[in-house]
């Protein structure tokens, strides 16, 4: 579904990603790990858009998408939530799924005018879509709560939501584990398998290993920049290199 085909990107002397070469399968939850400074969150940024390589290719559902915009990129159905949440904390969650970026006729000034009624029901329908994607990520009863008063793992699940509201075919996920207690942890997981069950492809960056040996089939770990390992979970933990890689991260 998502090639990434020997990208490289610097920021000055540093190659944060150096050719790196992987794929992600189709139906898959595809785990993307590797010690501090791998460069995970750079390839995260060239796939979604925000960033441009500069050389090597990314494919997504057969057609190039390195050098689109991040705009562009969702629309072709590939999202990306962040490590940390960004909702808008002074409106509620309910108007925070509804002000995800979909194609809605009230955003086109003519239309208020021309085509009010197309309007109202867009709008109408946009509603009833955050109710029941809210719904389905576990915040059926915060509709009504600012989203600068939920906690660290609820403003993740507001996130999945809000990326839901575009019906994406695969969604980049940034660690989202980090800073989520045991209980919403396991909220979070069965949303990610039940919507991978429903046909969405994800690949997901993670530092939790329990989760990551859980959930995720193949498994590719990055390096100073390389990818160093792309395959099952089993076999992850017996490959020297990974472990070399690991190893050296830790202090001496
Ligand atoms: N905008 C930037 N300017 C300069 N250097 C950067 C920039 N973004 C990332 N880097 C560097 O690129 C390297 C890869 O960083 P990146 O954040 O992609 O790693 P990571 O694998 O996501 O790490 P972590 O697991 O700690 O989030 C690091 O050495 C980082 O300091």
């Amino acid at each position: 579904m998502l090639q990434v085909r020997q990208v490289v990107k610097s920021f000055g002397r540093m190659n944060a990603v150096d050719g790196a070469d992987f794929a992600v399968p189709q139906g898959s939850i595809t785990g993307l790990i590797g010690p501090n400074g791998a460069g995970k969150t750079t390839l995260f940024n060239l796939i979604a858009g925000s960033l441009i390589p500069d050389s090597g290719t990314i494919v997504f559902d057969g057609q190039r998408i390195d050098g689109l915009t991040p705009d562009r990129v969702f629309h072709r159905g590939l999202a990306r939530t962040f490590q940390i949440p960004r909702p808008f904390p002074k409106m509620t969650v309910l108007e925070n799924a509804m002000l995800a970026p979909t194609r809605q006729a009230g955003e086109v000034f003519w239309s208020n005018w021309l085509r009010p009624g197309l309007v109202a029901a867009q709008e109408k329908a946009n509603r009833d879509r955050a109710v029941e994607v809210l719904g389905f990520c576990g915040l059926g009863s915060k509709l009504s709560e600012l989203a600068g008063n939920l906690s660290g793992g609820q403003q993740k699940l507001l996130e999945l939501a809000r990326v839901l509201m575009n019906e994406p075919r695969m969604i980049l996920l940034d660690e989202p584990a980090a800073g989520v207690n045991p209980t919403l942890m396991e909220t979070l997981v069965d949303k990610i398998v039940a919507l991978n069950r429903r046909g969405i492809t994800f690949l997901l960056i993670e530092h939790n290993m329990d989760l990551v040996m859980r959930i995720c089939r193949p498994i590719v770990v990055m390096a100073q920049g390389k990818v160093i390992f792309e395959g099952e979970a089993e076999a992850v933990q017996r490959d020297a290199r990974v472990l070399d890689a690991y190893l050296g991260d830790l202090p001496a």
